[in-house]
């Protein structure tokens, strides 16, 4: 598992190009046959994937966490953007289809990632964060009949909003948050941008009692998001690719725009769970 430690806004403002993305930018998140998992000091939250294609892949703890198993003192949230692959947890094995997630709660113990179809792996990506009790484990779906430990997106939880006029025309899918699927502390969901529209998160906010990272996909080779970061009189950009993945300190702002719509991944954690609970900035005051 690799280490990033805290950042200071005071640091940043100094950094170049090169360390900003050292230390914000995660690239390589999905690797065939490989759960890769990155340890940020900022809330302690965990950022990977797991993509299993030749083989099943087993969750463990590893020498960082200390820990008897990885969800020991933790819980986790996962989104499949791959093919159709299964998630296994204490034996019972859940089928999780592209664009599905799942919550699992504390103490689960054993957990195994596996697809369907090698030619078309599932790419389980995970945002885990330090828990206090265990929250119900669901498989969540966006569209269909609630099952047990089935969660179906609740229609005011995929938000539409923005303009193309704006070209910020997108939908907002909350996936894991209170009154949804319950949880510690984490927050996940999904957001799309209609063709045309290439802004997320603008106009841009902080919210310092929450640390955010976001993971881009639905992107072509050639394509490119600029990310911005930083205070909001300070900002600094990261060219990002498609599937990589940026962390957002609480001091920051966070939004991006792309050379042609794009898909991504949010995941939150820290003081508390409202996500309404923005600083908003004013287009008129951004530096
Ligand atoms: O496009 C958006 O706007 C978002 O998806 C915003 C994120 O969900 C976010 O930053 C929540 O705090
Ligand atoms: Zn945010």
């Amino acid at each position: 598992m690799e280490l990033r430690t805290a950042a200071s806004p005071r640091d940043v403002k100094h950094y170049t190009t090169q360390r900003l993305r050292e230390e914000f930018l995660i690239q390589n998140v999905f690797v065939p046959d490989e759960i890769r998992l990155v340890y940020s000091h900022i809330d302690r939250i965990i950022t990977g994937s797991a993509t299993p294609a030749e083989k099943e892949l087993k969750l463990v703890a590893g020498q960082e966490l200390r820990a008897e198993y990885f969800l020991q003192r933790r819980e986790m949230g996962v989104i499949n953007i791959g093919g159709p692959g299964c998630i296994c947890v204490d034996g019972r094995t859940f089928e999780v289809a592209p664009r599905e997630g799942m919550y699992i709660g504390m103490g689960k113990r054993d957990i195994t990632f596996s697809s369907t179809d090698k030619e078309n792996p599932a790419k389980f990506y995970i945002n885990s964060a330090p828990a206090h009790t265990s929250y119900p484990t669901v498989l969540i779906k966006r569209e269909g009949t609630p099952e047990e430990d089935v969660v179906i997106i609740k229609e005011e939880n995929k938000v539409e909003l923005g303009s193309l006029e704006q070209s910020n025309h997108r939908t907002i899918c909350k996936y894991i948050l209170p009154g949804q699927v319950e949880s510690c502390q984490l927050e996940m969901g999904m957001t799309s941008l209609e063709p045309g529209s290439v802004w997320n998160t603008m106009p841009c906010h902080t919210h310092d009692r929450r640390m955010e990272v976001y993971l881009y996909f639905d992107m072509p080779e050639d394509a490119f998001v600029m990310h911005y970061m930083g205070e909001p009189q300070e900002t600094r950009h990261i060219v990002m690719r498609n599937e990589e993945a940026v962390i957002s300190p609480s001091w920051s702002i966070h939004a991006g725009s792309g050379s042609r719509n794009y898909t991504f991944i949010w995941g939150m954690v820290g003081e508390n769970q409202d996500f309404d609970d923005m600083d908003g900035i004013r287009n008129e005051d951004i530096l």
